[in-house]
């Protein structure tokens, strides 16, 4: 089944995730406080748009479960996933509103974006865009069960909430993305099915750069700013 093979062809590069700087820096919890701010202004503002790319899936589907799904997906994110960020902020003692106030589409947050809008926008079935965006709760899902099946953290760790944060409340999602990919598969040529898995292997690729983007506070490095 393609989510099978996708797992498995993705699992060495969550474990390269694993290893990098950011989430070694957050088990030891002596990450940069500047490198978790740098994520947090990011991540909010991918967030968004991962709410505006359901809405964008959602008048291009006709199953009343989907869109069912894609709605509670934006609901979700809209608030769910800010006790993730407020455990972050909490850790680095500064406000999450006062860190988010400015912030923009750093390189590599900006690649990914539009990596999952170019498939939104080019492609009719919502499979490839889908594709695209599955990474983004399975390599979470998966970081957090490496961490905490390899560290005991104690319980003052400032950063043991947020990787249970996201041991538990993936699943459903997850399955329900995989469920869309491997349905739209069973009746796609092998040209098609391998548009799918090209986009979640990049999307993983993406995974791992933006949160190198957060430890090394990448920034752009043209002339002036960018709108
Ligand atoms: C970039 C990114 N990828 C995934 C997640 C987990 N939903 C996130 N918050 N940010």
């Amino acid at each position: 089944m393609l989510s099978e093979i996708l797992k498995k062809e993705t699992e060495p590069m969550i474990e390269a995730i694993y290893s990098d700087a950011f989430i070694q820096g957050l088990i030891r919890g002596d990450i940069d406080d500047a490198a978790v701010a740098h994520y947090l202004r990011a991540d909010s503002l991918y967030l968004d748009e991962f709410a505006k790319l359901y809405a964008l899936l959602i008048s291009k589907t006709e199953s009343k479960e989907t869109v069912r799904f894609l709605m509670g997906q934006m609901a979700f994110l809209m608030d769910g996933e800010s006790e993730a960020h407020e455990v972050l902020a909490h850790a680095i003692n500064r406000s999450y509103a006062d860190i988010i106030k400015d912030g923009e589409w750093y390189p590599s947050a900006d690649h990914y974006i539009k990596h999952m809008y170019f498939n939104a926008f080019t492609r009719e079935h919502i499979a490839y865009a889908i594709s695209a965006m599955a990474p983004c709760p399975y390599v979470y899902r998966r970081i957090a069960d490496m961490a905490l099946a390899r560290h005991t953290f104690e319980t003052d760790h400032p950063y043991r909430k947020w990787f249970e944060f996201y041991v538990n409340d993936m699943d459903d999602t997850i399955n329900v993305m995989f469920d869309i990919m491997d349905d739209a598969a069973r009746s796609m040529t092998e040209k098609e099915i391998d548009v799918l898995k090209k986009n979640y292997i990049e999307s993983t690729e993406h995974e791992r750069r933006f949160f190198n983007m957060a430890a090394t506070k990448e920034e752009w490095t043209g002339v002036g700013t960018h709108a």
